[in-house]
């Protein structure tokens, strides 16, 4: 991939932030967007000695915000090849019926409408490039049931779906479409879905060495790179250490 125009939602923080790094050592110019402006304004600070840096505060599930951004881009960051559908997060691990409704819907409106949002808004300048990609941030949440993953799960299984879907649309356009799906990686991920709890996040990968951002973002620019007949449709990750398990059997005791 000679230097190319890469958009990434939610890089100011995991995997977001390390795509950016990566991005811009292989100097691509980048997009950068987030809710968090400082974090964002210190990133655009560090890479733009080295790449185009254009930097954007966004909340993705704002459609109208969205719609603006691509809208306003200067012209030279206006032919984006790659897009990091990244932006996302979980609320709560606990049982579905201890859920708030309200973190169920911050989990749809993120996770679905606001990848939707951005997907739709940027299909256009995708289909005009020789050869983009769409790279979708789904789980293995999305492959796999567990036990308080309920809409969190069920919001990636749509992010896996939507890009298979998009795919077929998308055959024999140049724009590659792929559902990358993570496992166990340590970022802020658990901090924010145990709401600031730091003690509960770092339980979470307490003697487990998870992935690292920096191992997601290797993949993702690896996916990018691939040459234009190639579409990597799914790629699913774990840290070695982590693994599925048994179904789950409920007995009753008479
Ligand atoms: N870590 C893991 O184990 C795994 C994570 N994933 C997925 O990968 C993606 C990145 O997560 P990760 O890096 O781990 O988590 P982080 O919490 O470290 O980063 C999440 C990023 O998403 C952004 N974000 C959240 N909500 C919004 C919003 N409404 N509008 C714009 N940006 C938003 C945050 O920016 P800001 O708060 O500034 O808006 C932040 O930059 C998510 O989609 C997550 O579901 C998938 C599999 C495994
Ligand atoms: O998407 C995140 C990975 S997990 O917490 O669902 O295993």
């Amino acid at each position: 991939m000679s230097s190319s125009t890469v958009l990434i939602t939610g890089a100011t923080s995991g995997f977001g932030l390390a795509c950016a790094r990566l991005f811009a050592e292989h100097g691509h110019s980048l997009i950068i967007t987030g809710r968090r402006s400082e974090r964002l304004q210190t990133l655009a600070d560090e890479l733009t000695p080295k790449v185009p840096v254009h930097s954007v505060t966004l909340d993705v599930r704002d459609t109208q915000a969205v719609s603006d951004m691509v809208d306003s881009l200067p012209d030279s960051f206006r032919n984006i090849e790659v897009l990091v559908n990244n932006a996302g997060l979980a609320l709560g691990a606990g049982p579905a019926w201890e859920a708030s409704l309200e973190d169920w819907q911050t989990m749809i409106d993120t996770n679905v409408t606001g990848l939707v949002n951005v997907t739709h808004k940027l299909l256009p300048v995708l289909r005009e490039q020789p050869k983009a990609s769409i790279i979708n941030l789904a789980s293995v949440a999305s492959n796999w049931a567990y036990p308080g993953s309920h809409v969190y799960g069920a919001s990636k299984a749509f992010v896996a779906q939507f890009s298979r879907n998009l795919r077929c649309d998308l055959a024999g356009s140049g724009v590659r479409v792929t559902s990358l799906e993570p496992g166990m990686c340590e970022t802020e991920f658990s901090l924010v879905r145990f709401k600031g709890d730091q003690e509960k996040s770092d339980s979470i990968y307490k003697g487990v060495n998870p992935l690292r951002p920096e191992d997601i973002a290797d993949i993702i620019l690896w996916i990018a790179l691939q040459p234009a007949h190639i579409n990597i449709n799914s790629l699913e990750v774990m840290p070695t250490s982590q693994a599925w398990d048994n179904f789950k059997v409920v007995r009753k005791t008479d």
